[in-house]
Parts: C-alpha cells; sequence; structure tokens
C-alpha cells in the first residue's frame, strides 16, 4: 500500500514518491510519498528504528555514503530527479544542507568552519565578499554577537549549543533551499534546544526545513507538518495541529498518547 496524503496545494521543494529503502537484504522504507514545502518546517517523528534519518537522507543523497544501502522510487528536488546519474552530488549537498545529531564542527577556526563552503563553491569573490557571507551567515544562525570577536578559535572550543548554530551558518553559508535536521538537539542542554528551536523559527519559510525529532514536544513547538512513521512506513501526514489534536489514524494516537515508542 502506497501511503501518500495531498497536503494543501503547496508548491513542493522536494516530492518524494514510492521511495523504499534497503540495507542489504532488509527494508528500512516503504514506498513513502510525500511532498516538503518551504513554507513549513516539516517534522518526522515515530518510534526507533522506524526509517526516519533513512528517509531524510535520500532528499541530499546521503545514503550514497552508505555502502550497502539502495534506494527505490524518486526524489525531486524542483521537480528534478536527484538520483539522476549526472547529477552533481556536491551541488546537491549545498543546496539540501544537514544538521547532524551530534555537532561536527570541522577542527578549524569559526571563520573557517563558515568560510569552507563558499569558498570551494566560488561564492566570494574577495576576502570582503566572503567575510560578508560568513558574517551573515552567523548572524541568521543566531550566534555572531556570541563571536564576532574570537573569528580565529576553534570552532570545537564552543559549547555544544554553539557549535550547533555553527553547523547551521556552516549551512546557511552556502545558501541551501533546504536543511535537514536530524535530531539537532539531542545532544544539547535545554536552554541550548530552546535556542535552536527558536533559531528554527526565524529560519522558517526562507528554507525548507525538516527535521527528525524524538520529542513530540519538539515538533509541536517548532513543526507546521508533521508527518509520522511506523516500521518503515509513512503512516500519517498533515498539519502538526492535527496530528497532535486530532490523528485520523490508530497508530498516531497510540503513538501521541504515549502507548508505545
Ligand atoms: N547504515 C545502516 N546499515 C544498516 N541498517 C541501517 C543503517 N541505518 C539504519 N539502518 C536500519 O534501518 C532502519 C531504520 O533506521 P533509521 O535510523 O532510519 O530509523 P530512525 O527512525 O531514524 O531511528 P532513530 O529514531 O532510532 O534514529 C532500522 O532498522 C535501522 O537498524
Amino acid at each position: 500500500m502506497t501511503t501518500y496524503h495531498e497536503l494543501d496545494p503547496v508548491e513542493a521543494k522536494i516530492a518524494a514518491r514510492d521511495v523504499s529503502v534497503f540495507y542489504g537484504d532488509q527494508q528500512a522504507l516503504d514506498r513513502v510519498s510525500i511532498d516538503i514545502g518551504t513554507e513549513y518546517v516539516t517534522a518526522f517523528i515515530g518510534p526507533s528504528g522506524c526509517g526516519k534519518s533513512t528517509l531524510l537522507r535520500t532528499f541530499n543523497r546521503m545514503n550514497d555514503t552508505i555502502a550497502n544501502a539502495r534506494v527505490e522510487g524518486e526524489v525531486r528536488l524542483d521537480g528534478v530527479d536527484i538520483y539522476r546519474s549526472d547529477l552533481d552530488v556536491v551541488q546537491l549537498r549545498a543546496r539540501v544542507g544537514m544538521v547532524f545529531q551530534k555537532p561536527n564542527p570541522f577542527p578549524k577556526s569559526i571563520y573557517e568552519n563558515v568560510a569552507y563552503g563558499p569558498r570551494i563553491h566560488g561564492l566570494a569573490v574577495n576576502r570582503t565578499e566572503l567575510d560578508a557571507i560568513v558574517e551573515r551567515s552567523l548572524r541568521r544562525a543566531g550566534l555572531w554577537d556570541e563571536v564576532k570577536d574570537r573569528l580565529s578559535d576553534s570552532g570545537t572550543a564552543l559549547s555544544g549549543g554553539q557549535q550547533q548554530r555553527l553547523c547551521i551558518a556552516r549551512a546557511i553559508a552556502v545558501d541551501p533551499e533546504v536543511i535537514l535536521m536530524d535530531e539537532p538537539c539531542s545532544a544539547l542542554d535545554p536552554i541550548a534546544t530552546a535556542r535552536i528551536e527558536e533559531l528554527i523559527g526565524e529560519l522558517k519559510g526562507r528554507y525548507a526545513i525538516v527535521i527528525v525529532t524524538h520529542s513530540m514536544q519538539q515538533a509541536a513547538r517548532v513543526s507546521q507538518r508533521t508527518a509520522f512513521f511506523h516500521l518503515g512506513r509513512m503512516v500519517e501526514y498533515g498539519k502538526t495541529s492535527d496530528i497532535f489534536t486530532n490523528p485520523r489514524e490508530e497508530r498516531t494516537k497510540d503513538y501521541i498518547t504515549g502507548r508505545y515508542g
């Protein structure tokens, strides 16, 4: 059975159709179809192992980096099949950036962490332009005021929450259209988490944002669309308020009322 739920008519930034993912013989995702719009933050929720991160990784071909992973179906970005053999994956990952569970700044200066991407993608013609991109990205990530006087310090010397905002600045610096966040707050304390959630609110609308989270409270706070997954299937997808207050499916209801997960 294909679970495909029409959204309100929105322009799909990412359109996934009948996406299945296998790790060797094991099927992790079963024919998932979903539209991701830029207007919303979309949350993926569901019990551990249901395939949330696997689906997220199909959106910028991070599955390519996993030796035994195989993707079936179709993922389109602005209508273009991202699994086309002639597609530039480096370019794709600049357009569809990713922020991971554990902050992973490069062991380089704060400045270099942000400047690296724009430099390799040729987004700045001189140092002045590069400086401007670094400043703008750090400002958008809500980190500029905290680091502007120590841009040459190592990115790894920052607090966990600051490191995660640095990783968001790094993603933003290459001018992405989509930002994928895989449990971005799971290694952070409540104050750093609140700061990231606030930031997600500020970035909403400028970028299509998809967040995988184990926290239903977080999904309810930051997202306008929620998809609930169970055993590799997308069970339900809709407005976050509907999913949490009036789910259509019994399995969604069971999950959000804490019956399993
Ligand atoms: N690199 C991998 N190699 C083999 N199997 C994998 C790999 N990554 C994930 N899987 C399997 O695929 C299934 C889905 O995993 P995935 O990480 O996508 O789920 P998830 O919903 O994000 O889980 P969690 O909430 O625990 O992070 C699981 O059964 C998992 O064991």
